[in-house]
């Protein structure tokens, strides 16, 4: 209690403040207390000490090591009967093997060439085979890219045999037939050298102008490898194009073959050669490498070709040169092709896009211009739509 003597030293604006003071903590502490009973009462029954069997209502006190929480009335699962998330690591294709490639596409070749076939046999089966008829046949010829060579061969050859053998529909188109087949000619070497020698992979070089379709026919081709399961090695050595790598990266994860590449804008040359050595590593069977596109008309990138290939002939033998020609470009397709073979010793032709074009003469006229077969033929822009070439198969879908 505070004395009177306190009290008259205190100003009443201090003795205003402690009371106030003395009332805020009683209400607080009131306050609290009434709270507190409040929660308590409500409580859930759970909490309440639970019913043991026989009666009891002593509760064992938990003890180190317990469970945390009350038993659950499931099993507990074990670890067999767990159900683990789905690997996501991607998962290797398994391609179409190439046998049947193109009986598969062989409507996809009709639909594009029918009307050369058809315009062909519809001009021969005429009655009457007059002058005008056989400049058809030459124009036909002609506008579907044979070339004027052939072209004018392969008229003579049908005139003749159809003076002499020509009676009916059915005829003309047996001569056409065989005198196509003739021209395409089926005795050329169409296979690909991708066979391993004794301690080292075959090597395939890929070469080109611009987005003829160089890298889907390297991603495409190892795929039809990898289905004779043939261990394959992938060069990125086109190092002009950004994503070109990448591209060929992602071909190759799809069917498990690994990729070599270097910096963006480095020596392709370099990365050919790198290519070749892990190929040679991995006791792989074939290494493919896609090189840059270039056009025929720059001398330096054509020189650089050249560079390439002797960078890689310093450990292995380039087994194929395969030159990839959109066959959409028609004539241009030809001029591109006759300066490639200048600089590089082609051996194999890859015609792609045949989907995309009726003129599938250009198989006739390039063959002709470099003297070499072609060997792949694009039919789409699908994974399997690279079909190796049949002379006759290809003449059959033109005559469909
Ligand atoms: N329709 C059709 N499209 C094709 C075929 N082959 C390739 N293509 C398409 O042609 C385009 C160019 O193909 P790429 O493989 O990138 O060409 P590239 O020659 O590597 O290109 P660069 O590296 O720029 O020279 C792509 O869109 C392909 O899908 C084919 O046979 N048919």
């Amino acid at each position: 209690m505070l004395t009177p003597l306190l009290v008259s030293m205190l100003t009443d604006q201090a003795l205003i403040t402690i009371v106030v003071a003395i009332a805020v903590v009683l209400v607080v502490g009131t306050t609290g207390l009434v709270v507190a009973r409040r929660r308590r009462a409500e409580l859930p029954s759970a909490t309440q000490p639970p019913s043991v069997e026989g009666g009891s209502t002593e509760v064992a006190e938990p003890q180190v090591g317990d469970d945390a929480e009350e038993p659950r009335d499931t099993p507990t699962r074990t670890l067999e009967d767990t159900e683990l998330p789905e690997p996501t690591t991607p998962t290797i294709e398994k391609p179409e093997s190439a046998q049947g490639r193109l009986v598969r596409l062989r409507a996809r070749l009709a639909r594009s060439q029918g009307s050369l076939g058809k315009g062909l046999l519809a001009l021969l089966s005429r009655d009457k085979l007059d002058e005008e008829a056989w400049e058809d046949i030459e124009t036909t010829l002609i506008t579907a890219d044979v070339g004027v060579a052939p072209t004018q061969e392969l008229v003579e050859k049908l005139r003749t045999r159809m003076r002499v053998e020509g009676v009916g529909a059915q005829q003309a188109r047996e001569i056409l037939r065989e005198e196509l087949i003739a021209l395409v000619n089926p005795a050329l070497d169409r296979s690909l050298k991708v066979t391993r020698k004794e301690a080292q992979p075959a090597v395939v070089l890929v070469v080109g102008v611009n987005g003829t379709g160089k890298t889907t026919t390297v991603g495409r081709l190892a795929r039809v490898l990898v289905a004779e399961d043939k261990h394959v090695v992938l060069g990125a050595a086109d190092t002009f194009r950004a994503a070109a790598a990448d591209q060929l990266q992602t071909w190759g994860e799809r069917v498990g073959a690994r990729t070599v590449r270097g910096p963006e804008g480095g020596d392709p040359a370099s990365i050919a050669f790198d290519s070749v050595k892990e190929g040679i590593a991995e006791e792989a069977d074939v290494v493919l490498v896609d090189t840059a596109g270039r056009l025929h008309t720059k001398t330096g990138l054509m020189d650089e070709l050249g560079k390439v290939k002797r960078v890689i002939e310093k450990s292995a033998e380039v087994d194929e040169v395969l030159l990839v020609i959109d066959a959409t470009t028609g004539q241009n397709g030809l001029t591109q092709a006759r300066v490639f073979a200048e600089v590089i010793d082609v051996t194999g032709l890859v015609l792609t896009k045949l989907d995309g074009t009726a003129k599938g003469g250009i198989v006739i006229a390039v063959q002709r211009e470099l003297g070499v077969p072609v060997k792949l033929v694009g039919l789409g822009e699908g994974a399997d739509d690279l079909a190796p070439f049949d002379a006759e198969q290809f003449v059959d879908a033109l005559l469909d």
